[in-house]
């Protein structure tokens, strides 16, 4: 066993690199990460699930939701120390080599109740620690749990996390890696999807956990599919919905009913997110037990983002948009020394188009997106997260959750799908206290988005004179970008903007606005669109589209919507 003393956070986060590295890039996943806990496992008590209840019911106004105001200072650490609780002295030892001095405020709030057996929901600031404040407790539920015997066929799942994607997935596989250094008999898995189901079943039968991070769509998979694992599930004490309001926005609230149906009633479930929608109070009376705490440690309005990041909007007309980005990052590379930038698109074939130009400029920039397989994903992640003086753009994948130490910089290009997404994306900076810039780039047709963030801290900005070098480099670099990147983009724009209610309601103009978007890619005519993608969209006919004909098969594969 390795003890080389505390850990800095750059060698902390190195560490967990290479785990998530290791946890996505293995054929198999295992690797040595997941430690074989044969040894050591006992059948699980055979808990009975909430099957045949009503998974979700409107909210009762009789249900107590006690809340609980935690300290809201701006500094995210608390003074008080890990070794204040009853944790065991090897994850305390853990937590020392991790390099965490005090808890975070979310941890200080947390773990006291959880440690009383509370259930909770705990709604904490984007980088505040929610990750560890929801593992410590999971590992001691380990620990306290009877030792599984050796020839169980079904050795059981006693904490079940899910996150609504493989890459936050991941991460907290690796962070709880982190903390059970000294527990080498813990295990734990990550079962995400991206690789065949039965190379996943494979490693669930090979290597036994007692912890398993997994996404709700695989998870499920797993639950209908896999020999001997319904039972395991019913060993699970701990039930932990991470970014709850996002599972539940993918559209993964059928999963997480089928997910709770298969746990054990008896047990804790803590739901964490940096924003409480209405739907996840909905999920909390079915997840939740009636007297759970709700934990706030956000400020309505200002409070839910950072005050050492600045927020600042720039309304400008489409053809304004690439140059004036240009101009954005020129000027904070030169003010950044290990600038770090993050660009958040609309859609996953806009960011190949904004990142292929801004590649055409010569600058530092890397893509990640739903359209790149997992590997690269995570090769791109990990790169990003470990470099200084790099430009990631990316669509909503990466949106929330992500860890990446030190963004200087966060711009959203476009309208944000709504109100949280903005304050998730802004999270990716000023993370752990420190200070971060956020810039809100719109159209004057977008501008009705800020009423949803009136209450923020952002403030408008006045545009930069045109800076005609500026300019004529964008066109340059947009004549070099492949034509094949801008029909796409212009077809995901489309469809992005179709979804957008407000400004969907009419398609001329609506049409009109695209075949903007497409002059400001340097196409003065608009691309044309396969008919059968017009009919998805509802868009056949409408004044100004092109349609190409004959175009019916290929285009198939192209969503034109997907992130
Ligand atoms: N007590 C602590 N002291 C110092 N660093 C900590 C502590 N707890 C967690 N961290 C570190 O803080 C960083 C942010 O934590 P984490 O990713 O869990 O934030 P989060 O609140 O889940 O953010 P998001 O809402 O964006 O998902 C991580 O690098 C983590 O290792």
């Amino acid at each position: 066993m390795n003890s080389d003393g505390p850990k800095s956070g750059k060698k902390r986060r190195e560490i967990r690199a290479k785990l998530v590295k290791k946890l996505t890039s293995d054929e198999d996943g295992s690797g040595k990460l997941v430690k074989d806990n044969n040894k050591s496992l006992k059948r699980g008590r055979e808990g009975k699930s909430d099957v045949d209840e009503p998974l979700i019911k409107k909210p009762a106004s009789t249900t107590p939701l006690v809340t609980q105001i935690a300290k809201t200072s701006d500094s995210y650490l608390s003074k008080t120390r890990f070794d204040q609780f009853p944790l065991s002295p090897l994850t305390l030892k853990g937590i020392e080599d991790a390099g965490f001095k005090t808890m975070t405020v979310v941890q200080e709030a947390t773990l006291p109740l959880i440690l009383q057996g509370k259930d909770i929901l705990a709604k904490a600031k984007t980088g505040t620690g929610k990750t560890v404040a929801f593992l410590l407790p999971s590992i001691e539920a380990v620990i306290k749990a009877p030792p599984a015997s050796r020839d169980n066929r079904h050795p059981p799942i006693i904490v079940l996390v899910v996150c609504p994607t493989r890459e936050l997935a991941c991460q907290a596989a690796a962070e709880a890696n982190i903390l059970l250094k000294y527990h080498p008999s813990i295990g734990v898995q990550v079962v995400i999807g991206g690789t065949k189901l039965p190379t996943e079943q494979r490693r669930l039968q090979k290597s036994p956990c007692q912890i398993l991070v997994a996404t709700p769509g695989r998870l499920k998979d797993h639950i209908d599919n896999t020999s001997g694992f319904a039972t395991r599930l019913m060993g699970v004490k701990v039930l932990v919905l991470d970014e709850a309001d996002h599972l539940l926005d993918m559209g993964f609230r059928r999963e997480i009913e089928r997910i709770i149906a298969a746990v054990p009633k008896q047990r804790q479930t803590f739901l964490f997110s940096a924003t409480v929608s209405d739907e996840v109070r909905q999920i909390c009376h079915v997840a939740l037990k009636r007297d759970h705490e709700f934990v706030n440690c956000v400020q309505e309005g200002a409070g839910e983002t950072h005050q050492k990041v600045s927020q600042m909007y720039m309304i400008a007309s489409l053809d304004r948009h690439f140059s004036l980005l240009y101009g954005l990052l020129k000027k904070h590379i030169t003010d950044n020394v290990g600038y770090k930038v993050i660009i958040f698109c609309t859609t996953a074939m806009v960011t190949r188009l904004v990142a292929d130009l801004l590649g055409k400029l010569s600058l530092n920039v890397r893509e990640i997106h739903s359209r790149k397989p997992q590997s690269y994903r995570t090769r791109v992640s990990d790169e990003f997260r470990k470099s200084k003086s790099i430009i990631l753009v990316t669509s909503d994948v990466s949106a929330r959750g992500v860890d990446y130490p030190d963004v200087s910089l966060v711009v959203q290009m476009g309208l944000p799908s709504d109100r949280e997404q903005y304050i998730h994306r802004l999270g990716r900076t000023g993370r752990k206290g420190k200070e971060g810039e956020g810039v809100l780039l719109l159209a004057p047709w977008e501008e009705y988005f800020l009423s949803s963030v009136k209450d923020l801290p952002i403030t408008k900005s006045s545009l930069p004179p045109i800076d005609h070098e500026a300019v004529k480099k964008v066109q340059k670099g947009l004549i070099q970008v492949e034509m094949t990147n801008k029909e796409a983009a212009y077809q995901a724009w489309l469809g992005y903007y179709k979804s957008q209610k407000k400004i969907a309601r009419d398609t001329t103009r609506l049409v009109e606005l695209a075949n903007e978007f497409s002059r400001s890619m340097g196409l003065s005519i608009p691309p044309a669109i396969p008919v059968n993608i017009l009919g998805k969209m509802g868009l056949k006919n409408v004044p100004g589209i092109r349609v190409a004909p004959g175009f019916d098969k290929k285009p198939a594969k192209r969503n034109y919507r997907s992130r």
